[in-house]
């Protein structure tokens, strides 16, 4: 079957919807070429299919494809912020990483060594889990390829700076604090959005709060709205360079039933994309989406909604500084 995509600005774009149905031919992220069909792309779209660490319901190895699935509905123009993402530059599916199921530390190894690897030409990467387990090793390729330790904004219902599950201590409830006792987060600007639900003691917050993190509770979301976070972020985080961590259970059970650790009084869908919107122009240097556990949704609610989280990351970062100019 002959790929008829659309092509703009020298950019190889999605197979074009109009003529071959949308629902035809193996998933990419939103019908975008593969990379391995390209030269090289500004934008990297890879998988991660890997569950080892949860604590929990499990499933979230199948998560990245399930986004693909979920993704081919994705239109080229984005009009909340008057962006064609897949013509500002040339995004591509990268694939998955080859992660071993059976060893935490050599998939943990494998994604960093990818991350680098998928970033090496100046490309920005945006990774759909897998699990929270990830992040570490993305974090880690993050901060090397930028230089100096990165702010981190992390959506979740959960804090994830947990120390260890039954003495492991790479697991999807631990990766922040590994990451700051690393060294390659700015303490400065490290904040979780849509906190809530119950923890094991006090003692999860005063650790928490002593790494530096700042908190935006769901509640907050609720009550002071969504302007007033995203400034408040914004001011956080300034010019430095910036990681999106996406757990979608920071999104209410209603809008992502398709998660790992669910808990009830979750932001929508439509503030998080909106908070996501307002990272306008910020130094984005790479971003997950994760805890998309395909075997726990229904009627592609979570798929949907991750994969318009990942199409609005992939936005802003199109608009940044292209492969070749860094
Ligand atoms: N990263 C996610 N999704 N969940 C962490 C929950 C850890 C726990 O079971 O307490
Ligand atoms: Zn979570
Ligand atoms: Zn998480």
């Amino acid at each position: 079957m002959h790929e008829l995509r659309i092509e703009e600005n020298g950019n190889l774009g999605p197979i074009d919807s109009s003529r071959i149905p949308r629902y035809a031919g193996a998933a990419t992220f939103a019908r975008l070429p593969r990379l391995d069909q390209l030269e090289k792309a500004d934008v990297a779209v890879v998988g991660v299919p890997f569950d080892s660490g949860v604590s929990y319901r499990p499933g979230a190895r199948f998560g990245a494809n399930h986004v693909r699935e979920a993704s081919r509905l994705l239109r080229p123009y984005n009009p909340a912020v008057d962006v064609s993402p897949f013509a500002e530059a040339q995004v591509a599916d990268a694939g998955d990483m080859a992660v071993n199921p059976f060893n935490i530390h050599e998939a943990i190894e494998a994604v960093q060594q990818n991350a680098l690897d998928l970033t090496a030409g100046g490309a920005r990467l945006l990774t759909l889990g897998g699990d929270h387990t990830i992040a570490l090793p993305l974090l880690r390729a993050a901060s090397e390829r930028a230089g100096e330790p990165v702010a981190l904004l992390h959506f979740d219902a959960h804090l994830d700076t947990w120390d260890t599950y039954f003495g492991a201590e790479y697991t999807h409830g631990t990766p922040f604090r590994r990451a700051v006792e690393e060294g390659i987060l700015d303490t400065e600007a490290i904040s979780h959005v849509g906190t809530r639900g119950p923890l094991y003691g006090k003692k999860d917050l005063e650790d928490d709060r002593r790494f530096g993190f700042g908190i935006v509770t769901s509640s907050d979301v609720y009550h002071q709205g969504v302007r007033e976070i995203v400034a408040k972020l914004r001011d956080r985080i300034g010019s430095r360079p910036l990681y999106v961590s996406v757990d979608i259970d920071v999104l209410d059970p209603a809008h992502a039933p398709g998660t790992g650790t669910p808990e009830a009084g979750g932001i929508t869908s439509r503030e998080l994309l909106e908070i996501i919107r307002g990272l306008r122009g910020l130094n984005l240097v790479g971003a997950d989406v994760v805890e998309v556990a395909p075997a726990y949704d229904h009627a592609e609610l979570t798929g949907v909604a991750a994969s318009h989280v990942a199409y609005d990351l992939v936005t802003l970062m199109s608009e940044l500084p292209k492969a070749d100019a860094r």
